[in-house]
């Protein structure tokens, strides 16, 4: 693939879990630098969609590109390789919550330290001043040393966010980063997702339940209904018959 392609790309992707389809016939293509919302009601394949792109997942059908590789043609190595320059961020933080922020942002530099290297870091902490820097840039410098669960739900996905800064990744994946948080705290954080990905050109895809924050902080916005792209389209193009459409309730009777 040209330097020029997609960064990221689906294929005719299907995925079944046993007879169920979660996701059918997406065919996808994201660009370097693009912010691209994923919404949709909920069992409709966002998350499903989110672990397809960082390889925790391989399509049952079709093909996923990520930084100009096939996922799933990889040997385990390179698929570390490229899954470093994929960063995502999760609705429950994934935090380990006994210890010490510092330690949870450094795992942003696991796959790239060696073994001995991550151990240690547990016992005296690595690249203090990278860390410091990362909870700089989301806005709570001063919690280095504190317990993780000790914090608030928006400042643990800021832990979150800071270890993604650690691993500089150049695809930042998110999903429902901020499901659980009040709408102020989920504004901040989508804030800073955003200006983060326009600072460093970073690509920025993310599942959200909000159209009003996916039209505000993303410039795409792809609605999934049912396993299916029912549309894709610039956030400025979004209709209210489209959302209509998108959570529609099928009565059975
Ligand atoms: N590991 C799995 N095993 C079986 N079924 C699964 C699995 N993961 C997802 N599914 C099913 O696939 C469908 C899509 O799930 P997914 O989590 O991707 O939806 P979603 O759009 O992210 O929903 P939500 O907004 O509620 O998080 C759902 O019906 C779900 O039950």
């Amino acid at each position: 693939m040209s330097a020029a392609g997609p960064i990221l790309e689906l294929k005719q992707v299907g995925q079944w879990f046993g007879s169920f389809p979660a996701l059918a016939e997406i065919n996808l293509q994201i660009q370097a630098g693009e912010r691209v919302a994923l919404v949709g009601p909920s069992g409709a394949g966002k998350s499903t969609l989110i672990s397809l792109l960082n390889g925790t997942l391989f399509p049952t059908q079709g093909e996923v590109w990520a930084i100009g590789r096939n996922l799933s043609m990889l040997s385990p190595r390179t698929l570390r390789r490229v899954q470093q320059q994929i960063g995502t961020i999760y609705q429950r933080f994934h935090l380990v919550d006994n210890l010490r922020v510092v330690h949870n942002v450094n795992a942003g530099h696991l796959g790239r330290w060696s073994w001995f290297k991550s151990a240690l870091s547990l016992l005296w902490p690595l690249e203090v001043e990278v860390a410091a820097k990362a909870l700089t840039q989301v806005g709570i410098p001063e919690k280095l040393y504190d317990r993780t669960d000790q914090l608030s739900g928006g400042q643990q996905q800021r832990v979150a966010l800071a270890r993604v800064l650690v691993q500089n990744p150049t695809v930042i994946l998110a999903d429902e980063p901020i499901a659980s948080l009040d709408p102020e705290r989920s504004r901040e954080i989508m804030d800073l997702l955003r200006n983060l990905s326009q600072s460093t050109g970073k690509t920025l895809v993310m599942s959200l339940h909000s159209i009003e924050l996916a039209q505000s902080h993303c410039d795409r916005i792809i609605g999934l209904r049912q396993g299916q792209i029912l549309f894709d389209v610039p956030s400025t193009a979004i209709s209210p018959e489209m959302i209509a459409a998108l959570y529609r309730i099928d009565h059975e009777y």
